[in-house]
């Protein structure tokens, strides 16, 4: 069996790793390669590099790939074309100081086949592959609050499926309720790390699933034993959140250097998608405590912004608990405006997790292109405006995809009746269903209206409270889905005692119900005073159910107003936006879309066949970010 030995050790004589990390470390070890890297290989045993996002012809089957070993510690894979000049070259996901075994020659044509397909088909391409560690606070179907979930439930797999090595580092909340089963299938990896933060040592666990092409690994701690969704229970926000995601950050630093999972760690040229404040404190410290050191000194780092108000802000003095040497405090260090002081003798200084990832990532994304200038606005930029703006040469946005296997009208398991765009005439039997479900009086002629989404000032609820009363002057049926503020839950079941044959509030954080009423309404309100991308309207557009949103952000960026002029009313648009965002505004996109509705019924028709198929997959954000990671590794990581 012939081996390809890959030198050099990752670990530096005057870093301190773990003693886990150290015991992986130390030995070289012989491994097969496991069955992420044999899909890629060619029957010589040769990486192949297949497709591409940057659109080369077909005569790439000609190039040849192989493995070469280059000076130093790094071993890329190279892409030659006919003549034998390099066009290409990729890095071979993990190092570290171990030795690969190639697979027998009959295991890996076995898996050329089954990645070719039987039928001849192409899998999903790719040129370069990398290693990609997305750290978050939520991923679905394991954890769910609202859309980073399913965000970071859903584009691991798809860049998985492209052929890059993907791992997710999430904590493994309990919370002694039915929900703790969504854990049930991840297996304790006995690896152990300590974590030097909070004036002590941490010790946390790493659980690990392997599924749908994903390392999802999850970061087991007490602190992520308790009642109550992953920040907070009905009390409010836990008072420990500070300590529980530096927890996370840091064992998602060492899961990739730690974890040998399928035999194989990652190895340190990862690039880590960093996902809100709670992962934040990931690219300070490959900037503040590992690159100095010269461990991780070709990482990247992608700062995603799903929401821009919550940073992650405690008192200055907590500083000391977060694990990073003193000198670097002034990456997180942050004065709150004059007017945000709560006493003369506050001085307002602050530590803002947020804010040290902004300055240290490599890249900056959000999750929609019209979002990431509206951060670097006075209005949208919650104080970091400034801050972003200097950083605009590696701020960018890409707009979230939909899951199509759960969000897809005509195979959904959650609704009654299946459709699409060619079969419209199961959307008009799960209106009924709904009509039914809800205890409305069943009416399919009458225009059925949804909301869904955390009951937060965000999400402009305020608005909808204030148009209630007229609203309900119309011949029209509301239901309302979320939950969040007590205020906002208790109007809800006030105003369906008020009106009971036409408004519903269903106060409950319940997936089944979101999907139903996606699928059964016919227009979905969306009166977001900021709204970064937005899922619902993307979800409700899949379904055929018309959205009517506020003109912001993502909500801006994916709902075309509709035009009644173009083709006589059968051209352009698939919803309807409103600015700026006043009550009466509201009233006024709303009651256009319900008259369109009442009496244009095959210019609704056109609204709803051009609205299910817009392309919001998330093969065409992947490819986005597999650029955004390509600028990332041209240009030289963050260092101070
Ligand atoms: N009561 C309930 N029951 C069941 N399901 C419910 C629910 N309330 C909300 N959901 C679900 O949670 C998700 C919410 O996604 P959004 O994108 O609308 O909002 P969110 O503000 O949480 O996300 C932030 O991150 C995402 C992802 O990047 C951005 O799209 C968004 O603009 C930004 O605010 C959807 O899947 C929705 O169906």
């Amino acid at each position: 069996m012939e081996c390809l030995r890959i030198p050099g050790s990752v670990v530096p004589c005057n870093y301190s790793f773990p003693n886990s990390a150290k015991s992986n470390f130390s030995n070289s070890r012989v491994y097969f390669a496991p069955s992420w890297r044999r899909r890629r290989r060619g029957r010589n045993g040769c990486l192949r590099l297949r497709g591409s996002v940057l659109g080369e012809s077909d005569d790439r089957a000609n190039r040849s790939s192989q493995i070469d070993q280059k000076k130093g510690s790094l071993v890329l894979g190279t892409e030659k074309d006919d003549s034998g000049s390099i066009i290409g070259f990729h890095l071979i996901p993990p190092s570290g100081d171990v030795e690969v075994a190639e697979p027998p020659e009959d295991v890996i044509s076995d898996e050329v086949d089954e990645a070719e397909g039987i039928d001849g088909k192409e899998e999903p391409q790719t040129r370069t592959t990398y290693n990609i560690v997305f750290v978050t606070a939520e991923a679905a179907p394991y954890s769910k609050t609202g859309g980073l979930g399913d965000v970071c439930g859903s584009l691991p797999i798809v860049l998985a499926s492209r052929g890059h090595r993907v791992m997710v580092v999430s904590p493994r909340y309990l919370n002694g309720t039915a929900a703790d089963k969504k854990f049930a299938s991840v297996v304790d990896t006995e690896s152990r790390i300590k974590v030097p933060c909070f004036g002590g040592e941490q010790e946390v666990a790493f659980f690990h699933e392997y599924r749908e092409g994903v390392d999802w690994v999850f970061v087991d701690h007490p602190a992520y034993h308790r009642p109550g969704n992953p920040y907070g229970d009905c009390y409010g926000a836990f008072g420990d959140n500070q300590f529980r995601f530096t927890l996370l950050c840091h064992a998602a630093c060492e899961a990739p250097l730690v974890l040998p999972l399928g035999g194989y760690t990652y190895g340190e040229n990862c690039m880590f998608v960093i996902n809100d404040w709670h992962a934040g404190l990931v690219s300070v410290l490959l900037a503040a405590k590992y690159r100095p050191h010269g461990v991780y000194k070709d990482a990247r780092s992608i700062l995603v912004i799903h929401n821009l108000a919550h940073q992650g802000v405690e008192p200055a003095a907590t500083y000391k608990n977060l694990g990073l040497p003193p000198e670097w405090y002034g990456a997180l260090g942050w004065v709150f405006p004059t007017w945000a002081r709560t006493h003369a003798l506050d001085t307002g200084e602050a530590v803002n997790i947020l804010k040290g990832a902004v300055v240290t990532a490599d890249r900056i994304l959000t999750v929609s292109k019209g979002y990431s200038w509206e951060i670097t606005t006075v209005e949208g930029g919650y104080g970091l405006q400034e801050l972003l703006g200097s950083r605009k040469r590696v701020l960018d946005g890409i707009t979230n995809g939909i899951d199509d296997a759960t969000w897809n009208p005509s195979s959904d398991e959650h609704i009654a009746f299946h459709y699409s765009a060619e079969d419209l005439s199961g959307k008009a039997q799960c209106k009924i269903a709904l009509q039914k479900e809800l205890g409305l009086p069943v009416r399919p002629d009458c225009p059925l209206i949804g909301f869904i989404g955390r009951l937060d000032y965000q999400k402009g609820i305020d608005l909808i409270q204030q148009a209630i009363p007229e609203l309900m002057q119309d011949d029209i049926q509301f239901v309302m889905l979320g939950s969040g503020d007590p205020r906002f839950e208790e109007w809800m079941r006030a105003t369906e005692s008020a009106y009971r044959d036409k408004f519903r509030g269903w106060v409950e954080f319940n997936v089944p119900i979101s999907h139903r009423i996606t699928a059964g309404c016919d227009i979905l309100l969306m009166p977001s005073r900021f709204e970064p991308c937005g899922l619902n309207q993307l979800y409700a557009m899949r379904y055929g159910t018309i959205p009517v949103v506020h003109c912001t952000g993502g909500l801006g960026d994916t709902v075309e107003t509709f035009n009644p002029y173009a083709q006589d009313g059968n051209g352009e648009g698939t919803g309807w936006t409103f600015s700026p965002l006043v009550k009466e505004n509201m009233l006024w996109a709303l009651r256009v879309a319900i008259s369109t509705y009442r009496e244009h019924k095959s210019s609704w028709k056109g609204l709803m066949k051009r609205a299910m198929q817009k392309d919001f997959t998330w093969e065409t954000a992947a490819m986005q970010y597999e650029q955004v990671f390509e600028w990332a590794f041209t240009d030289l990581p963050y260092v101070s």
